[in-house]
């Protein structure tokens, strides 16, 4: 807060993440809704509408088969929830109650939830939190490296919930974290007891493997795969292995379009072609979903034997590893003691992110 506003004494900290069905009858409608963003089909309705209808049908059988390996849903909400109560833990809900110095000093907090395609979406949390009655409002999305796709549009989608319930607090976007320290620590203390396995089949090769995007996305000033390369160097930096070999990849591409490589699956194929263990490590996931559960620990397992390679591991995400809740509660305070628009990430410097528009700062 500046000189002239009162420090906040009550604080929401909206978690943002995507959101997944959670049975096999919310598999359709929760697809309908992430290719009915314009953030992710830019076309104009009713095109869109028509586009995303017509794409929801067609993938609800295939997107079904994955979640069946799940129980029939995506664990993504029960997930998102642990994190949520790791960080309320370590921020403190009463004044003073926080855990050592992560806590906010003299700041009842509570965090929230609140999905973009799937329940709790924006509109059911932007609700409790007006209910809430806090002075000031942070909104923290589980996406370290900034997207159009993912952050912008989550933080679009609760600005037009809050105005609808008339939730006025102040509100600030943590926009990007690609490289804070508890991230990629806990990154690389996933990674660490993985690679010493892998190293007995031979030199391993570390895939630092991110969600995709499209070509055209990015060529229009999205910053994500630059924010993903960053992650990577900085979490190989951190293992601090000799002559790590390590590569940046793409996962999970979707639809007929060109995509960001080079892809996951093209990866393992040339590992197996070289003979060498690999790590698939999920850098853009932040706890496991369909992504990391089906997609690397069924799909890129199955086909990294196919393609002859001596050894597989996934690494597992961060979860509520303490390292990366500390990160999180770190960001938070930094949010909440400097009312200045500057970035999360990089401080008083601009942050990639401000090319393509990232809505850092106050309303
Ligand atoms: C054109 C389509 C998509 C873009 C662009 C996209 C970007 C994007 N997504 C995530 C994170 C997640 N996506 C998840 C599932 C998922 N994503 C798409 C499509 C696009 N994503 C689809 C169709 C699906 C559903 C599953 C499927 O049909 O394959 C998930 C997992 C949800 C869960 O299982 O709970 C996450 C997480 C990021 C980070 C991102 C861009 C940076
Ligand atoms: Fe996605
Ligand atoms: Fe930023």
């Amino acid at each position: 807060m500046s000189a002239s506003q009162p420090h906040p004494r009550r604080v929401a900290v909206v978690l943002f993440n995507l959101g997944g069905p959670d049975a096999p009858e919310a598999v359709r409608p929760f697809l309908f809704n992430l290719f009915a963003d314009p953030a992710i089909i830019r076309l104009p309705n009713p095109f869109r509408f028509l586009v995303a209808s017509l794409i929801s049908k067609r993938r609800a059988k295939p997107a079904t088969e994955i979640y069946a390996h799940l129980g029939g849903k995506s664990p993504l909400l029960e997930n998102t929830q642990a994190q949520a109560a790791a960080l309320q833990e370590r921020l403190g809900s009463a004044p003073g109650s926080g855990a050592g110095s992560a806590g906010l000093d003299g700041v009842e907090s509570r965090v929230f939830v609140a999905m973009r395609y799937w329940h709790p979406m924006s509109a059911e949390t932007a609700s409790q939190v007006k209910a809430y009655d806090p002075d000031l409002v942070v909104l923290l999305p589980l996406y370290p490296q900034f997207s159009t796709t993912t952050t912008a549009s989550s933080a679009k989608a609760w600005r037009e919930a809050a105005d609808t319930v008339g939730l006025t607090a102040p509100t600030r976007l943590l926009c990007c974290y690609p490289t804070e320290a508890g991230f990629i620590d806990a990154t690389a203390d996933r990674i660490r007891p993985l690679y010493t396995a892998a190293a007995r089949h031979g030199t391993p090769r570390v895939l630092f493997s991110a969600h995709g995007l499209p070509k055209k996305i990015v060529a229009s000033g999205d910053p994500y795969q630059w924010q993903c390369e960053r992650t990577a160097e900085s979490i190989a930096a951190a293992l601090g292995i000799d002559d790590l070999d390590w590569v940046n990849c793409y996962q999970s591409r979707v639809g007929p379009m060109e995509w960001i490589g080079p892809s996951t699956d093209a990866e393992i194929r040339r590992a197996g072609q070289e003979g060498r263990p690999i790590l698939v490590v999920p850098m853009a996931f932040v706890s496991e979903h369909s992504e990391t559960l089906v997609e690397i620990e069924i799909e890129y397992r199955h086909l990294a034997k196919e393609a002859g390679v001596p050894h597989f591991a996934r690494v597992p995400t961060v979860g509520v590893a303490p390292p990366f809740i500390d990160g999180l509660a770190r960001l938070v305070r930094q949010s909440v003691a400097n009312d200045r628009p500057v970035c999360a990430q990089y401080g008083d410097r601009i942050c990639p992110a401000h090319f393509s528009g990232c809505p850092q700062g106050r309303r």
